[in-house]
């Protein structure tokens, strides 16, 4: 198997002596794929991404980084990555290939390499267009230009769809996609929304005060979201529903009635036993844990 290109080992962090804000986190990122680090706001995503980056000091744990301790080999290791952690400052007043050329002298890229990551962004064509006139999603594909130009095998996005619209989300989610496709690029993107990456990530991370609750595959995640999943029934009676789904143990969820979720098979079985009873059946729909429901779940699961 692959060395993972992100390994951290019991990494623990104080801002202040008193609080501990990350503890132990065994964080593991496989060459070549599309890690979701998840959570809630201040659990811990900024602050674990920061000291992959080197921005922050002094934890105690280790991280690796292409097989290679941080903290010996710093300057080589950073050098293959890009990140968005904070929004850098574009210039407002230029067009996005004159703020790519500020920046290419900082990261020794070549005339060719602004032209192609503006290609590659999708912002090769917004020609004397200056940044001010920019939608927010074309600002934030402008930034993850500015991270491409050193061409790095590792890419690591902090909450990079705060603030978009749903198109410029779908923008950003194809365009990580390419990156990882196309350009062979390993992608750490944090969110604290699950429904916002699950579309693009193959491996999952999630973090909770501090502490990783879960780490697997995106499959592995959708199965324990399975586990706990639950099957709304709306009805034109839902009283009787309820009673002809007593073997399910139903129980009343606002308007509808909710039985534990199988699988597939077993909405069939259901609707069936209602249509025969000459009940109309208006909803029968899998409820997937949300992100909230699923931290529920695997504290639970824990304690
Ligand atoms: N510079 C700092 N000094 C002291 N405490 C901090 C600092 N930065 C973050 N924290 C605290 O550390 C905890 C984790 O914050 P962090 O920003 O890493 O979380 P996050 O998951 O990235 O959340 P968000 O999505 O809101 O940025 C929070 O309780 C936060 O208040």
């Amino acid at each position: 198997m692959n060395n993972p290109v992100i390994k951290t080992n019991a990494l623990s962090y104080y801002y202040s002596a008193q609080e501990k804000t990350l503890s132990e986190i065994n964080l593991q990122v496989e060459r070549g794929s599309i890690y979701g680090f998840l959570g809630p706001n201040g659990s811990g995503k900024t602050t674990t991404l920061s000291l992959i980056l080197g921005l922050l000091d002094s934890p105690d744990g280790s991280i690796e980084i292409f097989g290679q301790h941080l903290h010996s080999n710093r300057i080589g290791v950073l050098k293959k990555i890009g990140s968005l952690i904070e929004s850098p400052s574009l210039y407002a007043h230029l067009t996005a290939k004159e703020n790519l050329n500020v920046y290419r002298a900082v990261y020794g890229a070549s005339k060719a390499r602004v032209e192609e990551v503006l290609h590659i962004v999708g912002l090769g064509d917004t020609g004397k267009k200056t940044v001010k006139k920019f939608s927010l999603g074309m600002k934030q594909r402008l930034s993850i230009a500015l991270a491409l130009l050193p061409d790095p095998e590792l890419l690591i996005l902090d909450e990079p769809s705060n603030g978009l619209d749903p198109a410029g989300i779908i923008e950003l989610r194809e365009l990580i996609k390419r990156l990882n496709r196309e350009h062979g690029m390993t992608i750490v993107i944090s969110s604290h929304l699950l429904g916002e990456v699950e579309k693009m990530v193959s491996h999952v991370g999630i973090i909770l005060k501090g502490k990783m609750l879960f780490q697997g595959t995106l499959s592995d995640l959708q199965s324990f979201q399975r586990k706990g999943a639950r099957l709304l029934i709306n009805t034109s009676d839902n009283e009787k529903a309820f009673e002809l789904l007593r073997d399910h143990q139903p129980e009343k969820a606002e308007e509808n009635v909710s039985i534990a979720f199988h699988d597939l098979q077993q909405v069939a079985n259901i609707t069936r036993i209602l249509t025969q009873h000459a009940l109309d059946v208006y909803l029968v729909c899998p409820q997937k844990n949300d992100l909230e429901q699923l931290f529920i779940d695997l504290t639970s699961s824990q304690s």
